[in-house]
């Protein structure tokens, strides 16, 4: 179906194609009832006191996973400004880690000692065999992107009109959930997509097959905060 008929002026890239083709299980990460439940109101805010312990964890475990992307962008000789937009995403982990440490404080967190949960585990073990120097740019920066967008879907859901997110929650949808985030990620996706649309069938399949990953441990991920597993 897809690329047979494609519209004239409608920019369809490998990207928003997946995103469609697995649009049940991307929904199921940007939609997940741990970010419905923030979005009504109903949120419970021990689940929320979880998910802020165990996100800085993880974060933590980001920062060295976009330097390896970092590190790969630079060996590519193309004279986008692809490095820019990720030392950008670095710089905002940075902020990011100083406001996981303000907003723990403000709820009674303690960062130290965490409990790592075993989907936090598995995320960051995922995310750790992904650094490796064999492991393709293209799949890379295609689970960049993914791990980016489904926080920036998600918040920005609970931020939109007629939802009723509690008050002191809207700092945190907004880290997320706002404009220029968006627009980070969708510099994101155009790289993705440049890099993809040059990539072989082993690499495209990989690309995907990563992609899929990312949903599922996303998915794990809220389910671990709501309190399942
Ligand atoms: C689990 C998770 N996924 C994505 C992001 C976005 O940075 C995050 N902070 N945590």
């Amino acid at each position: 179906m897809e690329g047979k008929t494609k519209e004239k002026g409608e920019k369809s890239g490998i990207i928003e194609m997946w995103a469609k083709k697995h649009s049940l299980l991307f929904t199921g990460a940007t939609r997940h009832p741990f970010i419905l439940s923030i979005r009504d109101g109903s949120v419970d805010l021990s689940s929320f006191k979880r998910w802020l312990g165990q996100d800085y964890v993880f974060v933590r475990e980001f920062v060295p996973f976009v330097a390896s992307v970092l590190i790969k962008a630079s060996k590519e000789s193309d004279d986008s400004n692809d490095m820019e937009v990720i030392l950008g995403g670095l710089a905002s982990l940075n902020d990011e880690i100083a406001w996981f440490k303000s907003e723990a404080s403000k709820w009674d967190v303690p960062l130290s000692n965490t409990v790592v949960h075993k989907a936090n585990q598995n995320y960051c073990r995922f995310l750790e065999n992904l650094m490796s120097p064999d492991v393709d740019y293209a799949v890379a920066i295609t689970t960049f992107w993914a791990i980016e967008t489904v926080y920036q879907e998600s918040f920005a859901h609970c931020l939109e009109d007629g939802s009723k997110t509690p008050p002191e929650l809207q700092d945190t949808c907004q880290r997320w959930g706002n404009d220029d985030f968006g627009e980070y990620c969708r510099s994101l996706q155009e790289i993705a997509n440049r890099y993809l649309e040059k990539a072989s069938s082993d690499v495209l399949t990989e690309a995907e097959v990563t992609f899929l990953r990312v949903l599922e441990h996303e998915i794990e991920f809220w389910n671990m905060s709501r309190g399942g597993v």
